[in-house]
């Protein structure tokens, strides 16, 4: 699979001032004055790769004698070429493809591990696919990790999924639908402001449905467990959010956490190969400030060391309260940004609220 891209970037201007980049995903009107993404010939674009940039017509120099008529980025269906946009929620970055025609994956998982690659690729966290809805969903919702493997849920990928659809579809005026997932029904919501808040359903805790073969509680939950890794015992609770995660705030009989010294990449696959982890774990390492204020860093399972996970800021709050080091709303910092966390009592269901930006638009041939 060569790798030449054409892309879109709705980015700064070098001066500092905002180029008025108009949104290639659309059909826009004639009075945008889009030119469209133009692809070099498939056997240039094997070797030469290159840059299309769309543009309003208030960029005079770049602008064309004779607008082409508009049409919409996604709409391209060149057999051979994956068309994508690369998206990110809070630097956990994802490729999302439009696959609302089929539910089989446009790509492969060896092909989602070579795009993700940062060097040889387009470089992402992840790949996630936009599919038809089943069980009466309005949309499924899939995902590659950047190893190829495939988790159940991605709560920072679910706010750029609500994004992408949004983008691809006349929604109406609605700002919330259903998607199906591997951990089940979840239901995001684009504010207002523009950022995304999403039903994540309710925390599994049963050790064997996390899974984790730690010993459990009476309840069947796994709270401040010791778990030894390399000679070091360290309290964990696991909590699953459709994905499985492992939660720690210290080791036993220490102080608490000060996550920025962790050695991260060091201890992370310890944690994420662990034999009390029958299909892996996400570990995240959690540092409280307050009752309403962490700070974690994750090792994530198929992905390593992170910018964000949503899934695992959402399972840090529920493993603080379970643990009693926090109430129900938190702001969790992450290395990327901050996301507002609620445990909510009334339903038991976690709501997650972020961001979600577009970086670019781009093309590759497979
Ligand atoms: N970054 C994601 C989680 C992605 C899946 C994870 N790596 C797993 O294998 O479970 C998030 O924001 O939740």
């Amino acid at each position: 699979m060569a790798l030449a891209a054409a892309i879109s970037l709705p980015l700064a201007s070098p001066t500092g001032r905002s180029l008025a980049f108009t949104n290639p995903l659309r059909s826009s009107s004639p009075s945008s004055s889009v030119f469209p993404l133009k692809f070099l010939a498939k056997d240039s674009a094997r070797t030469c790769p290159c840059f299309r940039i769309s543009a309003t017509s208030s960029m005079s120099a770049l602008a064309p004698e004779k607008a082409s008529p508009p049409t919409s980025f996604l709409d391209r269906r060149e057999t051979g070429f994956l068309h994508f946009v690369k998206y990110h929620g809070l630097g956990n970055d994802f490729i999302l493809v439009d696959n609302r025609d089929s539910s089989e994956p446009r790509i492969t998982p060896e092909q989602a591990v070579k795009l993700c690659d940062r060097n040889f690729g387009i470089g992402a966290d992840g790949v996630i696919f936009a599919m038809p809805g089943i069980n009466g969903t309005d949309y499924t919702m899939r995902i590659f990790n950047s190893d190829g493997s495939e988790p159940e849920m991605c709560g920072n990928g679910v706010r750029c999924f609500a994004k992408f659809i949004s983008e691809l579809e006349d929604l109406q005026g609605k700002q919330s639908f259903t998607v199906y997932t591997g951990a089940g029904l979840i239901v995001p919501e684009i504010q207002d402001d523009g950022k995304v808040k999403v039903d994540m359903g309710e925390p599994i805790l049963k050790a064997s449905d996390i899974p984790t073969r730690l010993p459990a509680n009476k309840d069947h939950s796994v709270v401040k467990a010791e778990l030894d890794v390399d000679g070091v015992t360290w309290n964990v609770t696991c909590v699953s959010m459709g994905n499985p995660h492992c939660v720690i705030f210290g080791r036993k009989g220490s102080q608490d956490l000060q996550v920025d010294e962790l050695k991260l990449a060091e201890i992370g696959p310890k944690f994420e190969h662990h034999e009390m982890f029958p299909a892996r774990t996400n570990t995240e390492f959690v540092q409280v400030f307050s009752r309403s204020h962490l700070k974690m860093r994750v090792w994530e399972r198929g992905a390593g060391a992170t910018l964000a996970c949503g899934t695992g800021a959402c399972a840090i709050v529920v493993a603080a309260v379970l643990e009693g080091r926090a109430g129900r709303n938190c702001t969790v910092d992450l290395p990327g940004g901050p996301l507002e966390i609620e445990w909510r009592e009334e339903d038991n269901h976690v709501y997650m609220t972020g961001p979600a930006e577009v970086v670019f638009y781009g093309s590759v041939p497979l």
